[in-house]
Order: structure tokens, then sequence, then C-alpha cells
């Protein structure tokens, strides 16, 4: 398959690389130093499974591409704004070419549940998957991406129009991915697991950012572990209140908390210590929206949201 990756980094750059590895034609979107980086040394991937080093071709770009079948949207949610019209780029340079499985397709593997809808905005629905990523990568120094612990997988389905099912499309890229050694899972609905994904995510990243600790420390406070348990609650209540059946359990989220190293940071609180920007919207933001479309409160999230706002932009100008 050929693949365009539009952000190639912590995620991006890993998931690309495997693809890379298995055969299949990548091109790699990125720029600044990664992408000279990537251009005359390669991408290296360190982690615990040994160092790898491939050949990569990168570009900074999209007109220069030339036809994909799928763009992996990888960048952090808050540069949509610069990434959206490069995905825009690669598929009308596609659109001529639609295989019999529905291919071209843009998936995104960002956190949150908005990108799906960003994407179609720009590219219309009938292109647009939805998908989550389950790794923890960094991007260490220009071109090298380092991995922490094993787990890597990709989850994807379809965001709009039949969801009842797995579409082709999705069993296709399915099978690319299993073959470069991704562990993928593929569901009718994607809706649905993004929005498990942020009923985790968005209280840990909440509470982890604005009390700059990480989860152990939090977790065994019974104060803050309520206050996690309540953001959970909240982020759930809004998932049900948008008609999405999530199969999310807080008994069985506790468990799932219990099970995380102590020691982890969300990566919110991880870029705000580095004075980076935050994705507050994408996390925080998009819920207290959400609940106030479907009238359904969330103190606690909107607690979240106003604390980490200041920070949104770290460093970097706004
Ligand atoms: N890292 C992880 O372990 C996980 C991340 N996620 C999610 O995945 C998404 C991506 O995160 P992550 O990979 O960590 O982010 P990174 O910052 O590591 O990678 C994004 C890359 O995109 C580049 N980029 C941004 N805008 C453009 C542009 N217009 N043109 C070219 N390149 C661009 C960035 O460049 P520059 O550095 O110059 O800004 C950077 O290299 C986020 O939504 C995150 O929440 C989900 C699960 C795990
Ligand atoms: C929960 C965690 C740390 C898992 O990698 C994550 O996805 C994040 O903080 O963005």
């Amino acid at each position: 398959m050929r693949f365009a990756i539009v952000g190639s980094g912590a995620v991006g750059g890993y998931f690309g690389a495997r693809l890379v590895q298995a055969g299949h034609e990548v091109t790699f979107l990125a720029r600044g130093a990664h992408l000279e980086a990537l251009r005359q040394k390669g991408l290296e991937l360190r982690g615990p499974a040994g160092d790898i080093t491939v050949r990569v071709r990168a570009e900074s770009e999209a007109t220069r591409v030339g036809l994909v079948d799928v763009v992996m949207l990888a960048v952090k949610t808050y540069d949509n704004v610069t990434a959206l019209p490069m995905v825009k780029t690669l598929l009308s340079q596609a659109a001529s070419a639609q295989s019999p499985e529905g291919l071209p397709a843009v998936l995104p593997l960002q956190n949150g549940v908005d990108s799906p809808g960003e994407l179609a905005a720009v590219v219309g629905e009938r292109a647009v998957l939805g998908g989550s990523a389950y790794i923890s990568t960094a991007v260490t120094a220009p071109g090298v991406i380092t991995q922490t612990g094993t787990h890597q997988r990709i989850t994807l389905g379809e965001f709009f129009g039949d969801t009842s099912r797995l579409s082709p499309r999705v069993s296709a890229l399915k099978e690319a991915l299993a073959g470069a050694g991704i562990q993928v899972e593929a569901v009718p609905d994607a809706r649905v697991t993004l929005w498990d994904k942020l009923i985790f995510l968005a209280p840990f990243a909440g509470i982890t950012g604005c009390s700059r600790l990480p989860l152990g420390r939090l977790w065994s406070v019974p104060a803050s572990r309520e206050m996690y348990l309540a953001g959970a609650a909240e982020v759930a209540r809004v998932a049900t209140a948008e008609g999405v059946a999530i199969t999310t359990r807080m008994d069985a989220l506790e468990r799932t908390v219990d099970a995380v190293n102590p020691e982890v940071k969300s990566s919110l609180l991880v870029d705000l210590e580095q004075g980076k920007p935050i994705e507050v919207e994408a996390l925080m933001g998009s819920v207290v929206r959400r609940g106030r479309a479907a009238g359904t409160p969330t103190p606690v999230m909107s607690t979240f949201y106003g604390l980490l706002k200041p920070h949104e932009h770290g460093r970097r100008q706004p």
C-alpha cells in the first residue's frame, strides 16, 4: 500500500517505520531539523526490541508526494490547522483513483474525539476513518524515536456512514498494518473506541496536569482518586448523551488505573513540564463544549479545563 504520514513524530514516525520495514511505499511529511535528519540519516527507532534505522522518503510539501492509498494523520491536535490542508492536497491528488474498497482514506491517530469531524470539514466525511494509537513513544532527537515499553497498537474503524460492520477498506488496512507487525484491532464503529480512550485519558491528563504529579501519588489519595473517577464519569455521560455505545465500566476502569505504573505521567504533563503546547482543547475543552451542547454538566472536567487553558501554548507564541 502507498502511505503518506502527516506528522512523522513519535506516533507517525514509529508506525510509518514499521510499514517501511514491511515493504510498503511510505512518504513522511515532516519539517525542520527532523526533516533534515530523516533525509540525511534515515529514521531511527530505539526501543526494547532493539534499535533499527530505516531509509525513508521525507518531504515537506504534500504536492510532491503523488498518489497514496492511506494518509495517516499524527500531528498534535493543535497543529491540525496547518496539517489538514496537507491531507486535502494528498487526497485530492488521489481522488480520481478511488479503489473498490473505498481508498484513498485518511486515518487520524490523534487523541480525543474531534479529529474525524475536523478532517471531514476539510476533505468530506467519505474519506475519513477513526483511529487510536496505543503506544508510548517520543522524538528524542531529530530523526530518532524512542519507545518506552513494548505495547504498540492501532485501533481503527469507520467513523461516519455505515458503522454496523467492518468495512472492506478497514479490513484491507488492518491486513496491511498487521502484516507489518503492528498490533491492530479493526472495529465497526470507531466512535466507541475513541470515546472509551477519552474516558480514561481526559481525567488522567487533567488531574496529573493540574497537580503536576504522576499517577501513583494521586491514586493513593482517596480524594484525588474520587476526582479522577468523577471526571471519567462525566466524559462517559457526555459520550452516552451523544448516542455512543461506550463499553467502559467504572469498576473495570478502576482496575485499569490500578494496573498503570504509578510513575507514569500523562503526555500532557510531560509537555507542560517541558514548556510545550498542550492538547487541552482536544482533551478537556472538547468534553466541556460537548457536555454544554448536550445539557450534561461537566464540573470536574471544566475545572481541569480552566486550570490548564492558560498553559495551552506553552512557551510557543499563540
Ligand atoms: N506519543 C505517544 O506515545 C502517543 C501520542 N498520541 C497522540 O498522537 C498524536 C501525535 O502525537 P505525537 O506523535 O506524540 O506528537 P509529536 O510531536 O511527537 O509528532 C508530531 C510531529 O508532527 C510534526 N508536525 C506538526 N505540524 C506539522 C506540519 N504542518 N508539517 C509537518 N510536520 C508537522 C511535528 O513537528 P514539530 O516537532 O516541528 O512540531 C512533529 O514532528 C497526538 O494527538 C497525541 O496525543 C496517542 C498515543 C500515544
Ligand atoms: C495514558 C498515556 C500516557 C498512555 O501512553 C497517554 O496516552 C497520554 O498521556 O497521552
